[in-house]
This record gives C-alpha cells, sequence and structure tokens, in this order.
C-alpha cells in the first residue's frame, strides 16, 4: 500500500542493531521506537534510510571504490569473470545485456549468489549451481565484499526481527524454514555518465521493476541522485544519497508475507550526471526452497481480504534470472 509520500523517512536503527540478538528485544521501549518508524514507513513508503547500522562507512565506500576500479578497467580484463550460463548466471555483463520488461538497461554488472551446492534445491536450483568469480585485480575486491556481505547479511537479518514485530509477529516469526537460511545476491552496478560524445538521452540505467526477495540494501554513490521511487500519483521522488546510510527497500517476498500490507514499491534509476555512478546492491531474500504466501497472523493485522499470490522464492528468483538477459550477450 504505497502513498503519495514526497521524500524518503530516515531511520536510526542502532537500538535494533544493539539489541537484535535478544529474542526479548521488543520490550526494550528504544526498539519500540524503531519498530513503529519501520512499520510506518514500510506502509507508506516501502523504502527508508538506514543509518545507525554498524556497518563501518569506510568499508561501505571501500566497496563502492573496487567497483569503480573494477568497471574502469579493459573491456578484455573484465570478460575474465564473464556470466554466463555455465558459470551458473555469475560474473560480470556488459553494458545492455541486462534487461527490464524487454529493454535492455544502461548499466555493466557483476552478480553474485549465496552458493548452490549441486543438486541442493534439485532442478530449481540448478541454473544457479556455479562458483561466484572474483576478479584478480582489484586486489582486496573478494576480501571486502566478502567481509561486507557479511556484514549486510546480519544487518538484515535485525531489520527483518524488527519488520516481523512491526507484524505484530514474534521477532523470529519469519525464521526458521522461511527465512532462517536466508539467500542473498548481490549486485554491482555500474552506471555510465552522460557525455557530449555519449549523450544516451533517453536511456535508462534500470527499468520500472520491483525487487524480488524481501530487503534491498542499496550502497550508492554519494554525489549523484538517479534512483528514484514512484509514488501511488505516479510521481517520481529521487533518492538522493544521504552519506553512509543505505536506501533500504522491500521486495516481492515481503509483500507477499505481509498481505500487502507492506508495499513492494516501483523504482528505477536514470544516470543524468556525467559522471560514471557505482551502486552496490545487496539482496536479503528468504530460504531458497520456501514456499511464501500470506501469513495468517499478518492477514489478520492487515484486515484485507488475503491477497491471491504465493511463490516459491527460488521460482520466482529463477524466472526473473532466465529473463532478464539478452542471451546472445551470453555466448
Ligand atoms: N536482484 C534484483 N532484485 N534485482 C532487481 C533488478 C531488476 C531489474 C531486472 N533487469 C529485472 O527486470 O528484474
Ligand atoms: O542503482 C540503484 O540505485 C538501484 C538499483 C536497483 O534498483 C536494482 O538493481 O534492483
Ligand atoms: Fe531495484
Amino acid at each position: 500500500m504505497s502513498t503519495d509520500f514526497k521524500s524518503i523517512p530516515v531511520i536510526d536503527v542502532s537500538p535494533l542493531v544493539a539489541k537484535g540478538d535478544d529474542l526479548k528485544m521488543g520490550q526494550d521501549p528504544d526498539v519500540r521506537q524503531v519498530v513503529k518508524q519501520l512499520d510506518r514507513a514500510c506502509r507508506e513508503t516501502g523504502f527508508f534510510y538506514v543509518k545507525g547500522h554498524g556497518v563501518p562507512h569506510s568499508l561501505m565506500k571501500e566497496v563502492k571504490d573496487v567497483t569503480h576500479k573494477f568497471f574502469h578497467l579493459p573491456h578484455h580484463e573484465k570478460l575474465k569473470i564473464k556470466l554466463t550460463p555455465s558459470t551458473g548466471y555469475r560474473g560480470y555483463q556488459k553494458i545492455k545485456a541486462n534487461i527490464t520488461k524487454g529493454v535492455p538497461d544502461l548499466q555493466e554488472d557483476i552478480d553474485y549468489y549465496r552458493d548452490v551446492k549441486r543438486g541442493m534445491y534439485g532442478s530449481l536450483g540448478e541454473i544457479l549451481e556455479g562458483s561466484n568469480q572474483w576478479p584478480q585485480d582489484p586486489a582486496n575486491f573478494k576480501a571486502s565484499m566478502e567481509e561486507y556481505i557479511r556484514l549486510c547479511t546480519d544487518l538484515s537479518r535485525k531489520i527483518m526481527r524488527g519488520i516481523a514485530l512491526a507484524l505484530g509477529g514474534s521477532a523470529d516469526e519469519l525464521e526458521g524454514d522461511k527465512g532462517g537460511d536466508p539467500f542473498w545476491v548481490v549486485r554491482l552496478i555500474g552506471y555510465p555518465g552522460k557525455s557530449p560524445a555519449n549523450p544516451q538521452t533517453n536511456d535508462i540505467g534500470c527499468g520500472i521493476h520491483t525487487d524480488y526477495g524481501l530487503l534491498t540494501l542499496i550502497n550508492q554513490d554519494d554525489d549523484i541522485t538517479a534512483l528514484e521511487i514512484k509514488n501511488l500519483s505516479g510521481e517520481w521522488i529521487p533518492a538522493t544519497p544521504i552519506p553512509g546510510t543505505f536506501v533500504c527497500n522491500i521486495g516481492d517476498m515481503l509483500k507477499i508475507w505481509s498481505n500487502g500490507l507492506y508495499e513492494a514499491t516501483l523504482h528505477r534509476v536514470i544516470n543524468n550526471s556525467p559522471k560514471y555512478r557505482v551502486c552496490v546492491a545487496y539482496f536479503y531474500e528468504p530460504n531458497f526452497d520456501t514456499l511464501v504466501e500470506p501469513l495468517e497472523l499478518f492477514v489478520e493485522k492487515s484486515g484485507r481480504a488475503r491477497l491471491d499470490q504465493k511463490a516459491v522464492y527460488g521460482e520466482h528468483l529463477v524466472d526473473k534470472v532466465k529473463n532478464n538477459f539478452v542471451m546472445e550477450e551470453l555466448n
């Protein structure tokens, strides 16, 4: 349920970060304040900035720096970690190899997924079996990303606990066989800048979409506004960078679990600046093989009719992956 929001709220999650390992956190007045703010943001906007998250700003910067460095390498270097079906769709894809609703996006990427061991999810997970591809250059690339992914996973787990409380459940309501073994996706994205030689007037960095899972943590360059969020009346509200914060948004699976009370808000990216922009996008997802449907408890809380939607998360993801690439580019 999106509204006519004009701006995106900022939430200081530090009490949740401090107490989020304790399942009794819901009794803490500071945590309850955060939970209230999460509830409001998830109902009204589906997007919020997260501060007080505990991920070192130096690491947030470092992962953007190595991403910039990688995308500045010559094309043949980048192709050393090329994404193909045989790499489990993990690796580098060049500009316009990715498509959104049939239109190629003006972005290049590297995609990473949580490990899928052979046979782990039967035929469902097969296309994602493969190893993540790490560039040799820059040298600190793999170590910084792995540390970053570990911290984002932990932060997301705590935010999800806050959200479970906000929905009137217990802190671990959405764990166990639902989201206790969370899948994750990381997409490092580079959006070329506009220049007289490269005007790209009508080119969209990422077309209108919703994200697929539970929560997304966007770590974007500080000096360029390019991400835009659609409100109920169709206006595009910019997610202007606030240094040191993540932009957090809700994905399709959380919308279903919450019976539509929380919205997976539409967004897009247009880089109108002359500068190259990067974004490190971390996607926190449910268990790969879990069937996601509106939870009875939340149907009651939402006070509306049960949404007629359900999906096995892994199927939803695989369906997207299969339809996201210009196939000829992957040979
Ligand atoms: N992994 C996630 N959620 N990324 C969202 C990407 C959305 C754009 C993609 N080309 C698409 O059309 O879905
Ligand atoms: O570049 C951004 O700021 C957001 C990218 C995005 O929405 C996505 O990849 O899902
Ligand atoms: Fe997105």
